[in-house]
């Protein structure tokens, strides 16, 4: 049941055509014009050159399969890479099944199923804000899917379970849409269905179950019989079942991320923004994420953790958490991994299937390259490096970062841009970021224990300790102070303080004695070739 569509798009008339079967429709994108070739129908045998007929993004192009059949070869990797068949609920996660034209990758829902409920409608709350956004429907549940590098400035709107119909509105039109639907900014095709109780709100890494199994969710994980199955269907449940199942069939906890919802403009930042963080350590992240110049409310975050030992805090400080790691990544577009190192592989490994090409992450983790978060994530995840320190607390940080293969500038000035008020943030090669960490991210300890020698020195000598503390840190913030601000180097504004035969030549010749200036270059060194050891571990 192919159904071709003609439309006009900024002058040029392009062809698109919908595909459905069975309760399920696939709408062709119109920015990828060779893929709008094919003949086949669902529900029955391809014509013959149905895969060579679509051979436009590499995706499609070499299945032999046939619809309604057990998808074969390269084909289905594209659309259902789980090995599922059409006519029944795809295997898994979408994302991963439909990653072709790159805009379905962020739907969460299953083949014939309901999309979940929970992501119609803030994807179409953003819908008027950006211009380039395709909305999919699917049953009664309408899917709005992003589409940044697919100019598509048209919001096509079908249902699953009829012939995809396609509602094209020109980038004229949109800011019409806001008044059709004044609470969610939805088009009013776009029908508005409450939310099915016993459809979970985001799929869970649930994959063992028996072929024919209902699998509600309280049996997968419980029967010895589903765990590992390839075919399992269960990728539906109920919300809140999510962290308890999560929890038993992964007992690693979750990681960091940041989601965005809305924003205005490349780089821009809004109130509206959304930021989720999976596996966030305290204090450092939620100051990095939400105290900057309040650019991010606290309301805004979705912060997930194993155990609540964290995420108290975040709670105190307005954030909303959670225990379910995939929730975060499919309420989040900007993506931070903030998990100890060794975490992180597992953790990769369960958001994974949920990343899609919207997604930006943002790891902080020390040790893992770029190369390793790019192999361990979608080939067209956008994935940035950064390696913060702890005075990002109070804005007086220093942190560098590097993009990966698809993160463009807009993605690098997004991050400077969003982190740049915690203090210094600075692109830099990647072989920079280990030795960043060695000098400043793990730097910051030293420097504490320095202050903690000249004050207990200072107590030696008679002076009450807590006196002595806030001088020697005001001492600190002073000399930092003057390196910047001067410019000088340090060797200089040193000899300034020497009075010859004074004091501190005196006190410079026992610090020498003692191989401070050594001692502080080992210690770089050492935490540098740890954080590339790390790598490897
Ligand atoms: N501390 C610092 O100054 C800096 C740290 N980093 C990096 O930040 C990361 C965290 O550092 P650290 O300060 O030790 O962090 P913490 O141990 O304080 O926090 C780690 C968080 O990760 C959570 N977590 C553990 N396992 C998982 C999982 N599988 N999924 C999701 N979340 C999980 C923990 O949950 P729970 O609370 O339940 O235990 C905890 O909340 C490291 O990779 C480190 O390299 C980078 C720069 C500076
Ligand atoms: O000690 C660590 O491994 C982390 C990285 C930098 C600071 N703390």
């Amino acid at each position: 049941m192919g159904t071709v569509l003609v439309w006009r798009l900024s002058g040029v008339l392009w062809r698109g055509e919908a595909w459905g079967h069975g309760d399920s429709a696939v709408w062709m994108l119109p920015a990828l014009p060779s893929l709008l070739s094919s003949e086949g129908t669902w529900g029955q045998s391809c014509l013959d050159p149905f895969p060579k007929s679509q051979p436009a993004p590499g995706s499609l192009s070499s299945s032999a399969g046939t619809w309604g059949q057990p998808c074969p070869g390269p084909f289905p990797r594209s659309l259902c890479s789980i090995g599922g068949t059409w006519e029944q609920p795809c295997l898994g996660l979408s994302p991963r099944c439909q990653p072709f034209p790159g805009i379905l990758s962020c739907a969460g829902g299953t083949w014939g199923q309901p999309f979940p409920a929970a992501l119609p409608r803030r994807p179409c709350s953003s819908l008027v804000s950006l211009s380039h956004r395709l909305v999919w429907g699917h049953g009664d549940s309408p899917v709005l899917s992003q589409s940044p590098r697919v100019p598509v400035p048209q919001i096509s709107v079908g249902t699953w379970g009829q012939p995809f119909s396609a509602l094209l509105l020109s980038p004229g039109s949109l800011p019409s849409m806001r008044s059709l639907s004044p609470r969610s900014h939805c088009p009013a095709s776009l029908p508005d269905i409450p939310v099915p109780q016993t459809v979970r709100a985001w799929p869970c890494s649930c994959s063992p179950c028996v072929p024919d199994c209902p699998c509600p969710i309280a049996q997968c994980g419980d029967s010895p019989a589903h765990q590992g199955h390839p075919h399992c269907h269960c990728s539906l449940t109920q919300v809140g079942a999510c962290a308890s199942h999560t929890s038993r069939i992964h007992p690693q906890p979750p990681l960091l991320h940041v989601p965005l919802w809305d924003r205005d403009g490349i780089g821009g930042i809004t109130s509206q923004w959304k930021w989720g963080c999976v596996g966030p350590p305290w204090p450092l992240t939620p100051f990095i994420l939400c105290v900057p110049q309040g650019k991010v409310p606290a309301s805004n975050i979705l912060a997930s953790a194993p155990s609540d030992k964290n995420l108290d805090a975040w709670r105190e400080l307005g954030c909303r958490t959670t225990h379910c790691n995939l929730e975060v990544v499919h309420r989040s577009t900007l993506v931070f991994l903030a998990t100890k190192p060794h975490i992180l592989p597992g953790v990769l490994e369960e958001i994974r299937p949920a990343v899609g090409s919207h997604h930006i992450v943002v790891s902080l983790v020390a040790g893992v390259t770029i190369q390793t978060l790019q192999r361990l994530l979608p080939p067209w995840t956008k994935v940035l490096r950064i390696m913060p320190n702890l005075p990002c607390v109070v804005q007086a940080g220093a942190m560098v970062f590097s993009r990966g293969n698809n993160a463009g500038d807009e993605e690098a000035a997004l991050l400077k841009s969003l982190l740049s008020s915690c203090g210094l943030c600075e692109e830099v090669p990647e072989s920079y970021i280990d030795i960043h960490t060695g000098l400043s991210g793990s730097g910051v300890a030293y420097v504490y224990l320095f202050a903690e020698a000249l004050a207990e020195g200072a107590v030696k000598m008679g002076m009450p300790g807590a006196l002595a503390s806030r001088i020697a840190a005001q001492t600190l913030l002073g000399a930092a102070k003057m390196l910047l601000e001067t410019g000088e180097h340090p060797a200089k504004l040193r000899g300034d303080v020497c009075t010859p035969g004074g004091t501190t030549i005196y006190a410079l010749h026992q610090l020498e004695k003692g191989a401070l200036r050594a001692t502080v270059m080992d210690a770089v060194e050492a935490a540098t070739n740890r954080a590339c050891d790390m790598a490897k571990d």
